[in-house]
């Protein structure tokens, strides 16, 4: 058995040989296509004086538009290169006692929009992983500052005394306390029959009740209101749950559980969640200093409890450990209906593109559900074994007691111990100590952008560091996803300005990411980067080819010519690679269309504003902004979202463009049909009628939201009369410039 342990690999990578092939007979292909589209467009250029002249910018316009389509496509590409998938053999690692420590983080910013209840699911399942208890330490980070989380928090671990040794005695899988009381979660564990099971679970329930109902009356109480929630300058709030406490039942040690909530001042940039984990990083590596660590949004409850040590399968595997600097699990929600109208579990980001990235280097960082090694993070000059104090002062701030934790055989002081030796945690968690280092720019998550996750992992890539993409078929991590128009398109827009911004950056992955990583990889995070330059030629697919319509201005060959099959081509082998990589992740047709349609509504609003934002940011006229989204469960929109009807109370920046567009599509239409039958240029002019009538009938939702619909998610007719009004009035201004 021993021998066999050090020979038998603890984890597998196999190549998706079919996938692969069918990917690169379909990029072969495609590019062809492409190839003869350019062609024909140029040729036009070198044709006949008279039509070049009088065309000649709605035809450059188009052209724009399919160089910057296919350039994303082209970018696209990367990730179905190499698509693999891995297993882990979790039963061939190490015994407990030689498995390495895990710091959990865990981020909260505001106890209205993350609901302390919820919060603290998260934190007791992540304290109950399936992992030796005292090599687990759990940090709680309130940017709220706020007594309600304080409170939760002693609460938590009041309840977790229970909670973990009932766990553990049972082998229960969901380890999070809501969801394995909620009628979801069945009772399939060896136990579910045994009437000590029955009886046990009854009294941990009741247990529970009564935690839910402290946290209940505590809000109450501190009678919650916006206002009493803005968060003011305020000093390090740190506190550690009752040292050393042996669990009652097992006698074991329980997880450390520390609540800490930085320093903020007005003056001083915080730079949001990056900041946040910052300053978890720099009290823990005084606390525990785990070599590892595990990120989690405060909505990301463990789902199954095994994670840690399906990331120790990587983390230990000797052939790949020395340059893996974390493991990511794919985000999965619990929220999600069948047909997900608003493509909230973003189905291609979490299946396909991150399996093709991890046959290159590794997945994207993403924010939450990863286990990453802690000195990736402390920049390379940490791993180059400097020992100059100054300069390492220079580097990572004044604390001598961090410096000592950057050293392999450090033991911490603080550990176990009482809180008024905690000076030197607050030191850390102040808001001066990263002025003057290296925090935020070389060392710790990265404070250039507001998707810190997406950069900060890119530059782990760019340092050549790896990472390795973890997708069992049971989830292992769940969260609450936007549900409704507009948080999903405010996100939307939040992370296309940040995505955007790392493209228009001096880490743009082109140059930057090309010299410094594999092309094919540079080539993934260019696609994220200028994903949302969409929105320039969806903006010019539903506008241009329909005002000619209405003129009479062909754009496209006939349907006699040769170059139509190659149109025709083109717009059929991209409908159905979409369809059959939804349907190969185990998606619907429903979910095809659906997704077709929010990528054109989201291409021609949050793509826009995001870009926007990203350029007046960089000419430093808007500042950066992070409002975390709501994940307090509204039912009135969870209903809608499970009836699959589309929610339109979203701000007028959003319904707006949305209705303007679809006027302009179903207005060109019927007066250029019309045109079309008195003058009998069928041929001619087929195309941009099929465009029309394409984008129409993918976005019919919105004009049974506007017509047919008589409930609350219905648009508002005031401001579709002026819009629609308007638009016309516009349109037919237009017929006779
Ligand atoms: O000033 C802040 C703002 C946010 N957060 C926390 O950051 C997390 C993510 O915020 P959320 O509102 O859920 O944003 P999402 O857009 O859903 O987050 C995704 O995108 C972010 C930016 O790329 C990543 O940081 C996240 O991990 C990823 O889940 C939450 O736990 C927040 O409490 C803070 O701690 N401080
Ligand atoms: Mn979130």
């Amino acid at each position: 058995m021993e021998a066999s342990q050090g020979t038998l690999p603890l984890n597998t990578c196999h190549v998706q040989k079919l996938l692969l092939i069918i990917n690169r007979l379909h990029m072969l292909l495609h590019s062809m296509a492409l190839g003869f589209l350019f062609y024909y467009r140029v040729c036009f250029l070198f044709q006949d004086q008279e039509n070049r002249v009088s065309h000649l910018l709605p035809w450059l316009l188009v052209f724009t538009s399919e160089i910057i389509l296919s350039f994303i496509w082209f970018l696209g590409q990367a990730y179905r290169w190499r698509p693999v998938s891995r297993f882990v053999f979790p039963e061939r690692l190490p015994e407990d006692d030689k498995l390495p420590a895990v710091d959990v983080f865990i981020c909260t910013a505001d106890p209205i929009k993350e609901p302390t209840l919820e919060v603290m699911n998260t934190v007791l399942s992540s304290m109950a992983l399936d992992y030796p208890q005292e090599k687990i330490h759990v940090y709680l980070s309130d940017d709220g500052c706020s007594p309600m989380t304080l409170y939760g928090v002693r609460k938590a671990w009041e309840f977790a005394r229970w909670w973990l040794p009932f766990c553990r005695r049972y082998k229960i899988k969901n380890r999070c306390p809501k969801a394995y009381f909620s009628a979801l979660e069945s009772d399939d564990n060896d136990f579910a029959r045994s009437s000590f099971y029955m009886e046990d679970k009854q009294k941990i329930k009741r247990k529970y009740e009564a935690f839910k109902e402290e946290i209940e009356t505590f809000r109450k109480a501190e009678a919650f209101s916006r206002d009493s929630i803005t968060v003011g300058d305020h000093s390090s709030v740190i506190e550690v749950m009752q040292e050393d406490i042996i669990d009652d039942v097992d006698n074991v040690k329980m997880p450390q559980l520390v609540y800490v909530s930085r320093e903020r001042k007005s003056s001083s940039p915080h730079h949001f969640k990056a900041g946040a984990l910052n300053v978890l990083l720099r009290v823990s590596a005084v606390m525990s200093n785990s070599p590892y660590i595990l990120d989690l949004d405060c909505d990301m409850f463990c789902n199954d409890p095994t994670s840690a040590r399906y990331a120790m399968c990587f983390h230990l595997d000797p052939k790949i450990s020395s340059s893996l600097s974390f493991v990511q699990f794919p985000q999965k929600f619990h929220n999600i209906s069948k047909k997900d109208i608003y493509d909230s579990q973003l189905r291609s980001l979490f299946t396909l593109q991150w399996q093709g990235m991890d046959g290159l280097k590794g997945p994207v960082l993403s924010g939450t559900g990863f286990y990453m090694k802690r000195v990736s993070l402390y920049g390379n000059q940490a791993n180059e074994g400097w020992t100059d104090l100054l300069q390492l002062r220079e580097y990572f701030g004044s604390s001598n007691e961090f410096i000592k934790s950057l050293t392999q055989n450090y033991t911490s002081v603080f550990f176990p111990g009482r809180n008024t030796l905690l000076e030197e945690p607050h030191l850390l968690a102040s808001c001066r100590y990263e002025t003057g280092t290296k925090w935020g720019q070389d060392v710790g998550f990265l404070y250039d952008s507001v998707v810190e996750d997406f950069l900060t992992g890119f530059i782990l890539h760019c340092n050549g560091w790896n990472s390795v993409f973890c997708e069992p078929s049971r989830p292992q991590f769940l969260g609450t996803a936007t549900t409704n128009l507009n948080d999903v398109l405010i996100q939307g827009t939040r992370w296309y300005s940040g995505l955007f911004e790392n493209g228009i950056s001096k880490f743009c992955p082109l140059i930057y990411g090309s010299l410094r990583m594999p092309l094919l990889q540079s080539l993934c995070f260019a696609e994220l980067t200028y994903f949302p330059l969409y929105c320039l030629p969806l903006w010019c697919f539903a506008t241009i080819p329909q005002l000619c319509l209405q003129r009479g201005i062909p754009l496209y060959p006939k349907v006699s010519d040769t170059f139509f099959i190659v149109f025709f081509f083109i717009f059929l082998s991209s409908l159905s690679k979409h369809l059959l990589e939804v349907f190969l992740t185990g998606g619907t047709l429903h979910n095809w269309i659906n997704e077709q349609r929010i990528w054109m509504m989201k291409s021609t609003t949050c793509d826009l504003y995001g870009c926007l934002d990203a350029l007046l940011k960089k000419v430093g006229i808007r500042q950066a902004s992070f409002l975390p989204t709501d994940k307090a469960e509204d039912d009135e929109q969870t209903l809608l979202y499970q009836n699959d009807k589309y929610d339109f109370r979203a701000s007028n920046i959003f319904i707006v463009p949305m209705l303007a567009l679809l006027t302009v599509n179903i207005f060109c239409l019927v007066v250029g049909v019309y045109r079309v039958i008195l003058v009998g240029d069928w041929d001619k002019m087929f195309i941009q009628v099929a465009l029309a009538s394409f984008i129409i009938t993918v976005n019919y939702p919105i004009i049974e939201g506007l017509v047919i619909r008589k409930d609350k998610g219905r648009i508002s007719q005031s401001v579709a009369i002026y819009v629609i009004l308007f638009t016309m009035i516009f349109l037919t201004f237009c017929k006779f410039l």
